[in-house]
């Protein structure tokens, strides 16, 4: 490609991953990379059932064009034992599902168009039912830990889920070993498009009522002494075994891999109370601890489902049109990509898309959290899940349904509440010196006391089994995650993607925001609003400006092409145009060269003048962007635009004053415009002229010197310094896959507000983290002093642990309202 002007530049990186389309005159090769998922033959749903498929996960490094990717689809599709494919270019990874066994076909095949795929480590996710405390997490770490050929294990109690990274043939005998240890493994199928988890055989309990009346029918026989002991025994011993059974179980498995948790200590506080005779009362603690469980494992799934909920939201069929041109009402998982839908006004949208027909509102409160109905019309993109308001429309679809931005969303959030909190760690940590210490402090109680100091040994057995049930950590480990897992699905109701507990955590700490100018701040859709001839020929200048700009995506571009474009200026055939990153763009019209860009442009170029400086600084201060048109001796003409602020900017701005938070613009605008524009919106400072390197080195100068700093930018172009801040936001993300996988907290609409909205809640979150642990450790601590000098009964250490377990889930689950 020809380089049209003198001087050094570099092309502006669009996606840092795209370096084999280098220009903009090659952008059609580069379209934004995104998963996209080839459906052959069946549909999705069938996959997982069918034994004989298998996936492999293949890296294929020569592979980051669309082209590319159509070639190796090409060439798979015609092998009958590739089912499906799904491509990440952004990754340069492909995941093919294919008969057992023919992976070697597949990349003998496309080593046939010249490119290695290297097959990557297979990962499974396995969902266990019994699951659901950091005991379990950890005696299946254990186990597994020893298995030749599993390489990482990620735990997700909330969700149930084990996903396993592992050389293919290691999975059965993992899978295995997990049964061994009393769970049930079942494989899931990787696509997300898992329906929302039934709720737990609804109806009455009749096993724990029934355990319930033979309790308390035991402790009334036994208060009123109207039948002998031996009768007492065995109501009591019904109770313990119909609500027990499964504690005992579990707790057995745990004790045989030398692990105690709250199951094995119930069954050892249990027994104990047996064997010294405390029939009712083992019989009571039994029941009590059963419905306690119950509780709350019935309240930890609405936390859990609380995110798979906004999965419910789509609707399950879409009418599509059908090849003869009538409409058909069908599953959303059978639409293939390319269908054309139509929806009603008042219907759900089913399906990701384009419109191709009609104009309506749509809410799209369910992905952004914003009421307020958007405008579509031909062209404009519709998610599944949001409601068609006012008309009929017709669109195309453009990812399958297990592939939706919403699903997408669902998916991420989920894997963020599989990764640990810094609380929660700590929390971890703590449990796992806490739980032996305790146990041998019983040990100590139990036996220290009656043979140094003659006490009664049923007396201190006793007390021993009530410390240790008062003891166990249960309440304290589960207060964390509970409280976390409530917060992300509160954000993702409000349209804040948060992709971690940690952020959820620290975000409140924020000291210092920086905020990118350009569509963060302003709409970024800048209009002309001043043309200024420097010689003769105004309206040639205008024709060639338009030639050029209309060759560029750029904001300030686009607003003198569509200018040109209104007043019917025809373009010009451009040869060798290429852009000019923080500076403009060029190329050679009629054999003459030309530049369009900024005051940066035209001094690097040599052709700026004392007058040219005066007309820029007079512009600028008004707040408006600058282009200058220029050949190879002198500047020809002035292009002023000006961009609107959003109304949204300057209440945002206004919280996070008061919140403590301050706040930079970064801009690659001259610095006159970026004050007058930091002017309007109330930001502390701004900084323009800055390349786009220099947004990273200043938010990098920014963290040496100060607080937590936070970055928002729009996720493409500012990849970089958001993912270097300790916060990255992206805006507007729904939709942009990079924003969505490069942020740490991505906001699906372009509302600003919803950054003072996030350090709300984290704050909400923090202070309810707070209160949670405090609560554990406060009531198990009264306890504990009331059972060392002998003022609490078992039940009271049920209360201590099942209780306060109860108390802390339901204070978690108030974030779910915030
Ligand atoms: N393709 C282009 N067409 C016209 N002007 C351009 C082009 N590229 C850069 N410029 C000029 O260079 C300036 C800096 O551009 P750059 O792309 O670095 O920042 P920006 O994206 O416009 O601003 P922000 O950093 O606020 O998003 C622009 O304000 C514009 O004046
Ligand atoms: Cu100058």
């Amino acid at each position: 490609m020809a380089n049209c002007c003198d001087h050094d530049h570099t092309p502006k990186p669009r996606q840092p991953q795209d370096a084999c389309c280098a220009s903009e005159a090659a952008s059609s090769c580069c379209a934004a990379p995104s998963p996209l998922i080839t459906q052959i033959g069946e549909p999705s749903d069938s996959r997982a059932a069918s034994p004989a498929m298998e996936s492999s996960s293949l890296r294929i490094e020569q592979m980051c064009c669309p082209t590319e990717e159509g070639l190796i689809r090409g060439k798979l599709q015609h092998l009958a034992e590739v089912h499906a494919m799904q491509f990440n270019l952004l990754n340069r990874t492909l995941l093919v599902e294919h008969q057992a066994g023919a992976a070697p076909r597949v990349i003998a095949a496309i080593a046939s168009l010249g490119m290695q795929a290297q097959p990557l480590a297979a990962e499974t996710r396995v969902r266990i039912e019994q699951m659901d405390c950091p005991t379990e997490e950890r005696l299946i770490n254990d186990k597994l830990a020893r298995e030749p050929g599993i390489e990482a294990l990620q735990f997700n109690l909330m969700q149930r889920v084990l996903t396993l990274r592992h050389r293919p043939e290691a999975l059965e005998p993992a899978l295995q070993a997990i049964r061994e240890l009393g769970f049930t493994p079942q494989l899931e199928s990787g696509d997300g498009q898992r329906v929302p988890a039934e709720p737990v055989a609804e109806g009455l309990p009749w096993r724990l009522i029934g355990a319930g009346v033979a309790a308390f029918a035991a402790e009334l026989v036994h208060f009123t002494d109207s039948a002998p002991e031996w009768v007492v025994a065995l109501i009591a011993l019904g109770a313990i075994h119909t609500a027990g059974l499964d504690v005992y179980k579990k707790g057995w498995i745990a004790l045989k891999n030398l692990n105690l948790n709250i199951n094995a200590l119930m069954s050892i506080a249990v027994t104990g109370a047996v064997l010294i005779g405390q029939w009712p009362e083992a019989a009571m603690v039994m029941v009590l601890f059963a419905i306690a469980e119950r509780i709350e494992a019935k309240s930890l799934d609405r936390a859990r489902n609380a995110i798979r909920g906004l999965l419910t939201l789509t609707p399950e069929q879409a009418t599509v049109r059908q090849a003869d041109g009538s409409w058909q009402a069908l599953e959303v998982g059978q639409v293939s990509i390319g269908s054309v839908v139509r929806v009603r006004p008042g219907e759900r949208i089913g399906l990701d898309g384009q419109v191709t027909e009609g104009n309506s509102t749509v809410d799209q409160s369910p992905i952004t959290g914003e009421s307020l109905p958007v405008e579509k019309t031909l062209g404009d993109t519709l998610f599944a899940g949001t409601i068609n308001q006012g008309g009929a429309l017709e669109y195309q679809v453009s990812a399958a349904a297990s592939n939706s931005a919403l699903s997408r969303i669902i998916k991420a959030v989920e894997e963020a509440q599989g990764a640990r909190a810094p609380t929660q760690r700590f929390v971890d940590r703590f449990a796992r010196i806490y739980t032996p210490l305790v146990f041998l402090l019983s040990l100590a109680v139990a036996v220290v006391p009656p043979l140094l100091l003659g006490g009664d040994w049923f007396e201190w057995v006793y007390r021993a089994l009530v410390l240790l049930v008062v003891a166990c950590p249960c309440a304290l480990v589960i207060s964390t995650p509970v409280s976390i897992v409530s917060g992300l699905a509160a954000a993702a109701r409000k349209g804040i993607l948060v992709k971690g507990g940690v952020y959820l955590e620290n975000g409140r700490h924020i000291t210092h925001l920086a905020l990118d100018k350009t569509g963060t701040l302003t709409h970024g859709k800048p209009v002309q609003t001043d043309y200024l001839a420097l010689a003769a020929d105004a309206e040639g200048y205008r024709q060639l400006a338009a030639s050029l700009a209309a060759r560029s995506d750029h904001p300030v571009s686009l607003a003198v092409a569509s200018a040109a474009q209104q007043q019917g200026v025809g373009l010009l055939d451009v040869q060798g145009f290429e852009a000019l990153a923080g500076r403009g763009v060029c190329g050679a019209i009629a054999g003459q060269r030309y530049q369009l860009g900024n005051h940066r442009l035209l001094e690097e170029l040599g052709l700026c003048t004392a007058e040219i400086e005066n007309r820029l600084d007079e512009l600028e201060r008004q707040g408006k962007t600058v282009i200058v048109l220029s050949d190879e001796a002198r500047a020809l003409a002035l292009f002023a635009v000006a961009d609107t602020l959003k109304d949204s900017s300057r209440e945002a701005i206004a919280s996070l004053h008061a919140m403590g938070v301050k706040t930079v613009m970064l801009t690659g605008d001259n610095q006159h415009t970026a004050q007058a524009i930091a002017a309007q919106v109330g930001i502390d400072e701004a900084r323009g002229d800055l390349l786009p390197n220099d947004k990273l080195a200043t938010v990098e100068k920014l963290l040496e010197q100060k607080g937590m700093v936070a970055m928002v930018g729009d996720g493409i172009n500012d990849a970089p310094a958001l993912a270097r801040a300790d916060v990255g936001f992206a805006m507007a993300a729904i939709g942009t896959d990079t924003a969505i996988e490069t942020a740490d907290v991505a906001i699906m609409d372009d509302d600003l507000r919803k950054i003072p909205a996030f350090i709300r809640l984290s704050q909400q979150t923090a202070a309810i983290l707070k209160q949670n642990i405090l609560l554990a450790l406060g009531i198990k601590a009264i306890f504990l002093a009331m059972t060392v000098t002998g003022h609490a009964t078992m039940w009271m250490a049920v209360f201590a642990d099942v209780g306060v377990s109860l108390l802390v889930v339901f204070n978690g689950l108030r974030l779910l309202r915030k």
